[in-house]
């Protein structure tokens, strides 16, 4: 990465405003992301986490604001080019099609990233996700929950991200089984990968991510580093219900 890329965002939204038909949901929402960086995306459920990263990423485009993508306006542009341009998206859900094998889905969104290199190999998914290679000649959708997760994530790693997007990644799993993923997403943080995360596990946000925005109907009512939310218990009270 060159001196440049290293001071441009990865992510810059400024000033969204979202709608789903008249309801108005983001207002005005601002959001920055540097190379590296982990950020948090906190708030009750319905305050707008989702909507924030289908803004970001054009699944819903915002009606005002701008967002700008290491230096480059996407504001136009459609979410597969976002996806091309090193935005590797595990959406709430796990998106894992019914009918098509682990290492099909491992394989079809392959692709190196836009400076041509390809460190996350297939080998090195399964290597990373032990649990895949037992399975990988299994549909998809006959994995376990937990499974399925892994599967998600270790497809958005195939296309060799500088961001991850992770959205709930974590909801409904055993416990156990959410240890795994958080041992997961802190290797790939090291590995130098940003992170964007929405979950609702405060104390293992507050130490992997540096950053934090916490959302209250569409609006960002905290933005700001870890230490801040623990010098400040009230916020965390008030807006997450955690003690
Ligand atoms: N497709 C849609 N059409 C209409 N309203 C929607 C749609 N998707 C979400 N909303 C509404 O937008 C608001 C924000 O939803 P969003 O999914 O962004 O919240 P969230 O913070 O991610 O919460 P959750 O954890 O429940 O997903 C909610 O009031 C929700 O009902």
């Amino acid at each position: 990465m060159t001196v440049e890329q290293k001071s441009t965002p990865l992510i810059d939204a400024q000033g969204l405003h979202t709608y789903y038909g008249e309801s108005h949901i983001l207002h005005g929402v601002d959001l920055t992301l540097m190379p590296g960086e982990t950020l948090s995306l906190l708030g009750r459920n319905g305050m707008g986490k989702t909507t924030t990263l289908k803004s970001i990423l054009g699944f819903v485009p915002p009606r005002r604001g701008e967002v700008f993508i290491k230096g480059v306006s996407a504001t136009k542009r459609r979410p597969w080019q976002l996806i091309r341009q090193g935005i590797g998206y595990v959406p709430e859900g796990r998106g894992i099609f019914p009918g098509i094998s682990v290492r099909e889905h491992l394989i079809m969104a392959a692709r190196p990233n836009d400076r041509g290199e390809s460190p996350w190999t297939l080998e090195r998914v399964l290597d990373t996700f032990p649990r895949l290679g037992q399975r990988i000649n299994h549909d998809g959708s006959f994995l376990s929950g937990g499974e399925q997760q892994m599967l998600s994530i270790g497809r958005a790693l195939t296309t060799n991200p500088d961001l991850m997007i992770l959205d709930e990644a974590t909801e409904g799993l055993a416990p156990l089984i959410r240890d795994e993923i958080w041992k997961i997403i802190r290797a790939i943080k090291a590995t130098g990968i940003s992170t964007i995360i929405v979950d609702k596990n405060i104390d293992n946000l507050l130490s992997i991510a540096e950053k934090h925005l916490l959302l209250v109907k569409g609006e960002v009512v905290y933005s700001g580093d870890s230490q801040g939310l623990r010098d400040n218990p009230s916020i965390l009270e008030t807006h997450l219900g955690v003690a």
